[in-house]
């Protein structure tokens, strides 16, 4: 086992002549925490997709734990929870039957325990015999927060995960995040929120035009620094 869990070497993503990747080139190691941030357009939900498969890179290659995404085996995507912003929820099924649609697919033995869990951190356990589609975006965005980490995976990737969310929710979503950062899982999350995203992060990337334009710890960082940091980055 590698201590790089995530690597992406020389990542190039083309839609017909747009290049929204641009040989992006970082690696990550287990446990950590990285923001990336950058203007509208420069790529960062390209960069999620290209990592999660749900789009290929058109050249460059992406290594998870030493191996090329390619070689991994199928069930390797069980190691993922994506946020994004398609709720991936059934409108015409209860909050609980669409939990129970997910652990069914990751074959969850447990999976009664963990619904009435992870209800209870997104706070929607008294809703859960409500159809989704009576659910106003915030609680949609929270139980596709709930469907993402059902599972317990290794690696969450989230873009804009905040959106929708009213300040309580929000809290909520932080102290979720904070846990299961504490708890050794690798995070990535694009936003917009440069103040919440710095204070969670362990790494900061900025992205701009398909770039990665600054890549650092967090401690290298000075929060009072960091919004000008960005600001001469992007422009
Ligand atoms: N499926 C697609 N087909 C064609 N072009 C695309 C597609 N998806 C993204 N793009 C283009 O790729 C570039 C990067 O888009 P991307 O969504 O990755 O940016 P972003 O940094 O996430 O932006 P935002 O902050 O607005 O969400 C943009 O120019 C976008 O128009």
């Amino acid at each position: 086992m590698t201590s790089k869990l995530i690597k992406l070497d020389e990542i190039t993503k083309r839609y017909g002549y747009l290049e929204a990747l641009k040989k992006v080139s970082f690696y990550l190691e287990r446990g950590e925490f990285l923001s990336i941030f950058g203007p509208n357009g420069a790529g960062k939900s390209t960069l999620l997709k290209v990592l999660s498969s749900q789009t290929r890179p058109s050249s460059g290659q992406i290594f998870f734990d030493g191996i090329k995404l390619g070689d991994l085996p199928n069930d390797f995507r069980r190691n993922f929870g994506v946020i994004s912003h398609q709720p991936f929820l059934y409108e015409n099924l209860s909050a609980e039957a669409n939990l129970k649609f997910y652990g069914k697919i990751y074959g969850l033995t447990d999976v009664g325990r963990r619904i009435d869990d992870i209800l209870k951190k997104v706070e929607l356990s008294d809703r859960k015999d409500d159809y989704v589609r009576n659910f106003s975006r915030g609680m949609l965005q929270r139980l596709s927060i709930a469907r993402s980490l059902l599972h317990d995976p290794e690696i969450i990737l989230l873009d804009e995960p905040y959106t929708g969310l009213d300040q309580h929710a929000s809290y909520i979503l932080s102290n979720i995040l904070k846990e299961q950062f504490n708890h050794s899982k690798t995070i990535i999350m694009v936003t917009h929120n440069l103040n919440r995203g710095y204070d969670l992060a362990s790494k900061i990337a900025i992205m701009k035009r398909g770039k990665i334009v600054f890549f650092d710890d967090k401690v290298n960082i000075p929060k009072y620094e960091f919004e000008d940091i960005y600001l001469a980055k992007v422009s």
